[in-house]
């Protein structure tokens, strides 16, 4: 008798569409015929509260893990960014997915025909104060930097109810992971990207993490079989840099890890203060062998920049984000 391996995921259809991605690659490999279980999870019930407000990054994944350490699933599949760094006692995250445009992506309403515009035309046309939808604080800290009269909205909900939003008028530009909406389909609506140096990712984001228990070991060596090593090593130095910061959720933190040219493992970070007023930058070198050390090592120099300071004054803030209108 074959077993059935039960996949548990989010209901989204980007969750679905990263599920099903895994169960077929899986199928690939001819181990065991999947299913997929949805789970909902608090970051579905309270849609419509403004994340910051409820913050916490197991959001997402909290019932996800808890089935699976109740046996309930036999692997999770989630966005890697969405993840907390420290994973509950047992569970490991086995394989990845190959990367997918760790980018973030400029969204205009459909009414402009600027698909894949240059990045100064897509500034042209913003304007000096444009309104620009997304609720996370990283890409506020750090677009904030660059649109100084930009208002910041909140925006959720799924990638089409943001779209309608933006088409209706609400914003003047959405700013959304590209990644999630090549995914879905929607990459033609994207305007621009914006370079990885100008609003730096977050740590995972792109990639697809799929986490089983530690103790199963044929599901283990099957995900381990799957996995993309270059984006596995990515995922080891950017989670290794959010540990070494002190971990916690919806950080102006921006972390990306790419290849240079002649091989070497290139980690750029940086974190950003609420206000937007303090950024401090680190560029560090490392090899494959110990991504962590790459983590670690950019971490210390953010650190002696000054990033614990504005870390500890993001994890005591308890009011509202900034609209800098
Ligand atoms: N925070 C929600 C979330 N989690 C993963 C993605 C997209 C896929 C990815 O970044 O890997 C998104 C949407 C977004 O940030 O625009």
């Amino acid at each position: 008798m074959t077993t059935l391996w039960r996949i548990g995921t989010r209901g989204s259809a980007l969750a679905l569409w990263q599920a099903n991605t895994v169960k077929t690659r899986l199928e690939g490999l001819g181990v065991a015929p999947c299913e997929i279980v949805v789970i909902t999870t608090d970051g579905d019930r309270l849609q419509d509260a403004p994340l910051s407000d409820i913050g916490g990054k197991r959001l997402f994944v909290k019932e996800i893990e808890d089935a699976l350490l109740e046996g309930e699933i036999d692997l999770a599949v989630h966005s890697a960014k969405d993840m907390a760094v420290v994973l509950p006692a047992g569970l490991h995250i086995a394989g990845v997915l190959p990367r997918a445009d760790p980018r973030d992506a400029v969204v205009l309403p459909d009414t402009h025909d600027l698909s894949e515009a240059s990045l100064p035309r897509l500034l042209e046309v913003l304007g000096s104060s444009p309104r620009i939808g997304t609720s996370s604080v990283r890409r506020i800290a750090q677009l904030h930097r660059q649109f100084p009269g930009a208002e910041f909205l909140p925006v959720r909900g799924n990638v089409d109810t943001r779209l309608r939003k933006l088409d209706a008028g609400d914003y003047d530009a959405l700013v959304l992971a590209a990644a999630g909406l090549h995914r879905l389909d929607r990459g033609g609506r994207i305007s621009g990207c914006l370079p990885v140096d100008a609003c730096i990712p977050a740590p995972g984001q792109g990639i697809v993490a799929v986490e089983c228990r530690e103790d199963a070991d044929e599901v283990t060596q099957t995900l381990v079989a799957m996995s993309d090593a270059a984006a596995d090593v990515a995922l080891r130095v950017e989670r290794a840099i959010v540990a070494a910061l002190g971990g916690g959720c919806q950080l102006p933190l921006g972390a990306h890890c790419r290849r240079a040219p002649d091989g070497t493992l290139e980690l750029l970070a940086c974190v950003t203060s609420i206000e937007s007023d303090h950024e401090v930058r680190a560029l560090g070198f490392g090899e494959d062998s110990d991504p962590e050390a790459l983590g670690e090592q950019v971490a210390e120099r953010l650190i002696a920049d000054g990033a614990g300071a504005i870390l500890d004054a993001v994890r005591e803030y308890d009011g509202p984000l900034p609209k800098h209108d």
